[in-house]
């Protein structure tokens, strides 16, 4: 029981995800529940899809596998073991309390806070096997860059996962590549977390409300379906969740947090620059320099606002893609180093299909820029307005060969004036 606001349980928190970007997750969160100890638990669960992987010779773990038998080993194994995740996010110590865990059921148990970080493609798969085995009044934050496209409409993945698993899920998003900001160089992030006002039954300035412990809300305004998900209150025991103590879990010296209530704004921010980054990378590859990509990006900004406005209207706010990390400035990093402009540029420079150069260079690790091009026009077709939004059309286009890098300009040209 909680007494005048004395809290007497903290909350537990598990990453669902371990790649590049879910790997440097968890290390952020498992430094800030040591740093906080009175609202988390120390230990930071992080479920881990499973896999055989060998240490490389010029891995600095190498000669110390004594303990363990030589040949392929659990990537769960060499995580608890050398605290480094060796595939996916190498050469960056994690703290000894990022649990890595295979077992994604017993991952989630018991946490009042569950991080979903991992590739938009797995994530349906993963709702579905932990539906009706968390607890019930867990709290979300979505860090993955996608939309979730259906043949009834478009959601953000925040609201997908809220949906499925009948918790509120927030969204965080920024100029992030992992590496960087496993490296602890300084980068800026934007965390959207804007639940139903029952989460302020906790004591207040203004008294504490009278709240049933269980309400509901329709968490889609998008021209997909409208459902409906019945929320339960976190119980006073825990600490509030906040925008100042979410704040706390992801907030570091060499990671800068800004919270804010678009949850929408900043998920379609970082789902659709991975699209625009691609077009980026081909007419980089083509060696048409810096002006042309500025090119791209300025229309891909103006594409994502008219996105967000057309599709998410009342929830969208266009200052989100100007002025946040999760707008412009992630156009800006993902275009000039992510993984996707990366890619795209390569497979221009090379001749070569993109997927084939996502597979040799990058370990396992996954574009998402690719899948999201498609899902994006498959959504623009069902609602016959492809032509509005030329960019992300020729970006598809190009992908189906239907036109070459190239084009670009042709194809662009007289876009959102
Ligand atoms: N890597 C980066 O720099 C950043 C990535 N993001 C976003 O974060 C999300 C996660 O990306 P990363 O952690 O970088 O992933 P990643 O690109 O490293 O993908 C590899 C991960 O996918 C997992 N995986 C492979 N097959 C699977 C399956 N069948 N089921 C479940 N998992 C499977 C692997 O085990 C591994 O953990 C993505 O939406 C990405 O756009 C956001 C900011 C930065
Ligand atoms: O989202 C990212 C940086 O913010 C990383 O983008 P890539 O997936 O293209 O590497």
């Amino acid at each position: 029981m909680a007494t005048l606001g004395i809290t007497t349980q903290k909350h537990k928190v598990t990453v669902v995800g371990s790649g590049n970007w879910g790997s440097a997750i968890a290390k952020i969160i498992a430094e800030n529940t040591q740093a906080h100890p009175s609202t988390f638990q120390r230990d930071v669960q992080m479920w881990v899809f499973e896999e055989e992987v060998a240490l490389p010779k010029d891995s600095k773990h190498y000669n110390a596998q004594s303990s363990l038998s030589q040949g392929p080993q659990k990537l769960t194994t060499l995580i608890n073991e050398f605290h480094e995740n060796i595939k996916y996010l190498p050469g960056v110590p994690l703290p000894t309390n990022v649990i890595a865990n295979s077992s994604l059921e017993n991952a989630v148990q018991d946490s009042t806070i569950l991080i979903f970080n991992l590739p938009h493609q797995f994530i349906g798969k993963i709702c579905d096997s932990i539906k009706g085995k968390i607890v019930p009044f867990a709290r979300g934050i979505s860090c993955i860059k996608g939309v979730d496209v259906s043949d009834k409409g478009i959601q953000l993945f925040s609201e997908s996962i809220g949906l499925k698993l009948g918790i509120y899920c927030g969204a965080l998003s920024g100029a992030n590549i992992a590496n960087e900001v496993a490296q602890e160089k300084f980068s800026e992030t934007t965390v959207a977390y804007d639940p139903p006002r029952m989460d302020s039954q906790h004591p207040t300035p203004h008294g504490s409300p009278k709240l049933s412990p269980i309400d509901t809300i329709t968490q889609s305004s998008s021209p997909g379906p409208k459902q409906q998900v019945k929320l339960q209150a976190l119980p006073n025991e825990f600490p509030p969740l906040s925008h100042e103590n979410v704040k706390k879990l992801f907030h570091r010296p060499y990671f800068h947090v800004r919270m804010v209530s678009d949850v929408a704004g900043v998920s379609l921010g970082g789902a659709l620059k991975n699209v625009v980054a691609l077009a980026a990378g081909w007419v980089d590859g083509l060696g048409w320099g810096d002006n042309a990509k500025a090119a791209v990006m300025r229309v891909g900004i103006l594409e994502e606002v008219k996105f967000g406005q057309t599709f998410f209207e009342n929830k969208v706010e266009a200052a989100t893609f100007t002025q946040e990390s999760c707008g412009v400035a992630d156009m800006i990093t993902s275009c000039s180093g992510g993984r996707n402009f990366r890619c795209a540029r390569m497979s221009v420079k090379e001749n070569l299909p993109i997927g084939e150069v996502e597979e040799r260079e990058l370990n396992g690790q996954k574009l998402q820029g690719t899948s999201t091009a498609y899902d994006v026009n498959a959504f623009l077709k069902m609602q016959d307005m492809e032509d509005e939004f030329p960019l992300f059309t020729a970006v598809y286009q190009i992908l189906e060969g239907k036109h070459r890098p190239a084009d670009i300009p042709q194809l662009i040209d007289a876009s959102v004036a």
